[in-house]
């Protein structure tokens, strides 16, 4: 009997639900984790509190003596919590998250003292040895150091015993070495651009904050279970094994009764999330078995980042409490739905109104419109860089199948709003008449509100989608830091809303036009350049594909190749332009993708070729080997009837031999396609070869595993079957 396999099972059939007892009223102990305003208040003497909020609001730099302040008062705020150490939080090119612990302990310079200590010095800015972090060649690991500096916008926390500083990861030389640099500088791009558009509205607003509600999906899997299977601990996901009979077809688990050891430890999840300060909402069974969501109230995109990582991190440690580990990866299994991260976005103004969110009057209608018409044209302006920015190795399996959006990106606005664009298309160039004008206010503009109302249209394919009050770009993938996207999407709606304020300021002076007509007239145009972006229908479709390729959408199925329009011209000039990013920085960030995608791919064939030969293989020969000694033994009985008797194993042995021929070639050929994409110097390149030569073999070796894994003994199968992977909880 294969002992690791079935070890695990009877672990988790011994399982019992880890008891929680959880606090009633989460209000009660929400954020208690977060050096949050309440926290400032009590700790801080008020220069340094105002010192603080003035850098949150207005961005103002913090002088040395009240950071040393600041830094006093979040000591003793941690200490009194029962914190040891603190740290500067970061997220590097890796995607996920960094830390490395300092206590506050020290000692006087003779040894004579003892004392906790934290200072100014040590709040703002720290030099992490961080040099073995991807970097893309902007920073030797000789020569220009990084350093973390103290991002105020984002609160510090409390995890464990450690006091989390949240910060920003940059070079000696100016570069930034993480998401939450562009991230910032993203935010701001918008905010300014956005501001501006509102005056045509509402002088008073002064800041708009791009808000954004992800939603988490995931896989959990008892941690025995995973333990005993080489691909899901190494690369994330299963690599091979037979589908199960019985997986999503019944749609009896989305929604349904949450099992209670998953439960539990959504629970207990859900407690530290309070502490820390995320404000989740929401839990839910996904569509494929042991999936599930966890979504937050939406934030400001900032923190709704930070939150973001945070969160994933806190669900893996508060999984091994449980017994589970949770799979982030886009898509873990085959045949079933994979996990997503769709971002809500949408942008608010400090007067308190969601641009993305019909108004009551007609002029508040035509602001709604104005964000709205703008979205769709910057996301058909840059299609191609926002592909690029959730392009990673493990999306590319989940998009194009099981509710995930299509590698084509689009924009799903409903029938109801695709009617009123289509009416005002119709405006007059230039002046508009008096009727034309209450007209427009009264049946186009007038009547959003109602309309949306009983808008209930819902396309699971789509890549972009309006809902209502925001957009929900539905491609990002489970495990992806949001900063990617949410820098790409800020970004290409700044430089557009700036385009429009132009334009628009162009009627206005030089042709004479009132606001509004002004408005009108740069829509009506909008409109009809953006028409190849938007799609109503199945994402799916074979003629979908036909029809965006007329349409002139790109259609980019795998990362080497979606990557490519990150270094664009028009990409490199859009980051520029807006401070988000110069050239040396997104160039990095492109060639770290392409060399992380090409390391994804070279392990996953590694462990394949290792599971295939090692696991598969010895196995298979285990089992021919029984069926072996039972055609021997059925010779000897039956002598020369033998051959009609033993049909069955006999063509069952061939068949494992040319199951393992079938293995064994290819795992060579896919080696010796490897060693030739491994001499490559391009990383491009590189990337395609590993995407183009390597990958291919994967599902090749992976049917003949499956095969086998239908015709060998269950008892001697050793690895844990995606029935009892997906089913056992
Ligand atoms: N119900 C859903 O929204 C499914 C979403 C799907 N899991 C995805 O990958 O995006």
């Amino acid at each position: 009997m294969s002992t690791l396999r079935f070890q695990a099972l009877k672990d988790v059939s011994a399982r019992k639900p880890v008891k929680f007892e959880e606090a009633a009223r989460k209000s009660a102990i929400f954020g208690a984790n977060v050096f949050n305003d309440k926290a400032m208040k009590q700790f801080l003497t008020s220069d340094a509190y105002k010192g603080v909020k003035d850098a949150i609001q207005h961005g103002t730099k913090i002088d040395r003596k009240l950071a040393d302040y600041i830094a006093m008062g979040m000591k003793e705020w941690a200490i009194a919590k029962g914190v040891t150490h603190y740290t500067h939080w970061f997220q590097p090119l890796t995607g996920t998250t960094a830390e490395k612990h300092d206590a506050f302990f020290e000692t006087s310079y003779d040894g004579s003292e003892v004392l906790e200590k934290f200072g100014g010095g040590q709040l703002v800015q720290q030099e992490p040895d961080a040099s073995s972090f991807p970097n893309g060649g902007i920073r030797n690991t000789f020569e220009a150091r990084g350093y973390t500096a103290w991002d105020p916008t984002s609160p510090a926390f409390i995890f464990g015993t450690t006091l989390c500083i949240p910060t920003v990861f940059i070079s000696y030389t100016g570069e930034a070495l993480d998401y939450k640099t562009p991230l910032l500088r993203a935010l701001n791009a918008v905010d300014e651009a956005a501001t501006e558009v509102c005056k045509y509205f509402d002088k008073n607003v002064k800041k708009v904050t791009a808000t954004l509600g992800w939603e988490q999906e995931y896989f959990l899997v008892d941690t025995s279970l995973a333990n005993s299977r080489p691909d899901l601990l190494l690369t994330g996901r299963t690599l091979l094994g037979h589908t199960s009979a019985k997986g999503q077809q019944l749609d009896d688990h989305y929604f349904g009764s949450i099992p209670s050891r998953a439960l539990n430890y959504m629970r207990e999840l859900e407690e530290e999330c309070m502490y820390l300060g995320i404000p989740v909402k929401t839990r839910h069974n996904e569509v494929a078995p042991n999936q599930f969501e966890l979504a937050p109230i939406f934030e400001e995109t900032n923190l709704a980042v930070d939150h973001n990582s945070l969160l994933m991190d806190v669900m893996s440690k508060v999984g091994e409490r449980h017994d589970f580990k949770v799979l982030f990866h886009e898509k873990p299994f085959k045949g079933v739905n994979g996990s997503g991260k769709h971002n809500n976005w949408s942008l608010a103004t400090d007067t308190g109104v969601n641009l993305l969110s019909p108004g009551k009057t007609p002029m508040s209608n035509l602001q709604f419109l104005s964000f709205f018409i703008n979205t769709i044209k910057a996301v058909q302006e840059y299609e191609e860089l926002m592909r690029a920015s959730i392009a990673t190795a493990s999306n590319d399996h989940r998009l194009g199948a099981n509710e995930a959006p299509p590698a084509i990106i689009s924009v799903f606005i409903g029938q109801q709003l695709t009617k009123v664009l289509e009416e005002l298309e119709g405006v007059t160039k230039g002046k508009l008449s008096p009727e034309e004008k209450t007209d427009l206010k009264l049946n186009v503009v007038g009547k959003i509100p109602d309309v949306l109302l009983d808008n209930t249209d819902r396309n699971r394919t789509s890549p972009f989608a309006f809902t209502g009050n925001k957009f929900e770009f539905r491609a990002v993938g489970s495990s992806a830091n949001c900063a990617n996207s949410m820098t790409t999407l800020n970004s290409i709606v700044a430089k557009q809303l700036k385009e429009f304020k132009k334009e628009v300021d162009a009627l206005i002076d030089n042709k004479g036009l009132k606001k509004d007509e002004a408005i009108f007239n740069v829509l009506r145009e909008y409109i009809k350049q953006t028409k190849n972006i938007l799609f109503e229908g199945d994402g799916y479709s074979e003629s979908w594909e036909k029809e965006a390729k007329k349409r002139g959408l790109s259609n980019h199925k795998t990362t080497p190749a979606a990557l490519k329009a990150k270094v664009s011209k028009k990409a490199l000039d859009l980051f520029q332009d807006l401070n988000v990013m110069n050239h040396v920085e997104v160039e990095a960030r492109y060639e770290i993708e392409l060399e992380e995608y090409t390391k994804k791919i070279q392990i996953e064939g590694r462990v394949l070729g290792d599971i295939a030969r090692n696991h598969v293989i010895p196995t298979a020969i285990r089992y021919q080997n029984t069926l072996i000694e039972n055609v021997r033994g059925l010779k000897e009985i039956f002598g020369k009837d033998f051959e009609k008797i033993a049909k069955e194993q006999i063509f069952l042995i061939k068949e494992i031999s040319s199951h393992i021929e079938g293995i064994n070639s290819n795992v060579e050929a896919m080696t010796e396609a490897r060693k030739k994409a491994n001499v490559l110097t391009d990383a491009q390149k590189m990337a395609e070869a590993y995407c183009d030569k390597v990958k291919p073999y994967f599902e090749i070796i992976r049917s003949h595993c499956d095969k086998l894994e239908l015709l060998v003994d269950d008892e001697i199968w050793t690895l844990t079957k995606y029935r009892e992977l997906l089913f056992t909880r």
